[in-house]
């Protein structure tokens, strides 16, 4: 890459868990980040959307991080680089933030460091970072995944295309993923542990045969971590009610919470979006499509030339 060439790096947000698949599903949502980088004297990270001005904008940023620390595992020091960053994806919210935070420092040092890592290998350094690769899975492949996570060692399984609406019913308030995650138990005796892995398989094979009425029966059975949660979410129960009574076929909460995504069949999103946004006026509610790409980098012709010799 030449000095004032610039490459694009666009990562999609995610929902987690879809009720009882916890820590092992993801979905990539059509809400990305975006990096536009370009060589400079120094790191800088300006940002282009007003949410992100809490985080810092030299080389303590957290994408700056992942992707110094990416480059190093594989014996590789980055130029530094100005990287004008925007947002679409809510923050702290379930909707997959810092999980596409990581992609996109993974991204950046494979771009940047020549390192050609494989999808498979860029899935383990996101998921050893994350802690799990559910949303990191997603950002990364687009569409569904299903993924099982041993420290460094993750096999994964995604599928595209998956074609159902999602509406996003998002609160105004955070809720961290470790704070959602101190409420959970450490163990589960092994007759509730089977039944949940059960419902978690039931789940995936309605979701892969079409079978929504199923698998939003699922969601609502899951025994994970929904029903410790919804002390966080006591607004869960609501959106189910109602999301369900408007045409959705399951509800979960994304992630960690404290948003609460509903399913709907394809062309269904758009009025269950207008008719849970009238009912709850406090929520930001969003009508959102599956990625199917994953993440991307988008270079100009003169930098692909640089960039392949
Ligand atoms: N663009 C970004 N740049 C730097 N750091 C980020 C960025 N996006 C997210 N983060 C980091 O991720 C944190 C949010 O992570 P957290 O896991 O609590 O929420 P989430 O990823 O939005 O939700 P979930 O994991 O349930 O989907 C932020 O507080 C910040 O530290
Ligand atoms: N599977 C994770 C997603 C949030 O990072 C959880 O539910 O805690």
């Amino acid at each position: 890459m030449m000095e004032g060439e610039m490459f694009i790096i666009r990562v999609p947000g995610s929902t987690a868990n879809l009720g009882p698949g916890f820590d092992s599903i993801g979905l990539a949502l059509n809400q990305y980040l975006t990096l536009e980088v370009e060589k400079a004297s120094h790191w800088k990270v300006e940002m282009l959307s007003e949410e992100l001005k809490v985080f810092p904008s030299d080389k303590t940023n957290y994408i700056i991080q992942v992707a110094l620390e990416t480059a190093k595992k594989y014996g590789c020091n980055l130029p530094p680089c100005l990287i004008k960053m925007k947002s679409e994806i809510p923050l702290t919210r379930g909707l997959g933030s810092s999980a596409a935070a990581i992609i996109a420092g993974i991204e950046l040092a494979d771009f940047l460091g020549h390192l050609n890592l494989s999808r498979e290998e860029k899935l383990s350094q996101a998921a050893s970072m994350e802690g799990h690769p559910d949303n990191v899975g997603a950002s990364l492949y687009g569409g569904l995944i299903i993924g099982k996570q041993d420290g460094e060692k993750v096999d994964v399984v995604s599928f595209q295309p998956i074609t159902f609406d999602v509406v996003a019913v998002i609160p105004h308030e955070e809720l961290e993923t470790k704070d959602s995650r101190n409420v959970l138990p450490k163990q589960l005796p092994f007759s509730e542990a089977v039944k949940a892995g059960a419902i978690s398989n039931v789940l995936v094979a309605a979701l892969l045969t079409g079978d929504y009425k199923l698998a939003g029966k699922m969601m609502k059975e899951d025994l994970y971590h929904q029903p410790y949660r919804t002390l966080l979410v006591p607004h869960l129960q609501e959106v189910e009610e109602l999301s369900l009574k408007e045409g959705a076929f399951g509800v979960a909460l994304s992630g960690a919470g404290p948003t609460v995504v509903c399913f709907a069949e394809k062309g269904k999103g758009q009025s269950l979006k207008n008719k849970l946004q009238l009912l709850m006026p406090q929520m930001d509610v969003r009508n959102l499509a599956i990625d199917q790409a994953g993440s991307k980098v988008m270079i100009s012709e003169r930098c692909q030339k640089y960039h392949s010799n």
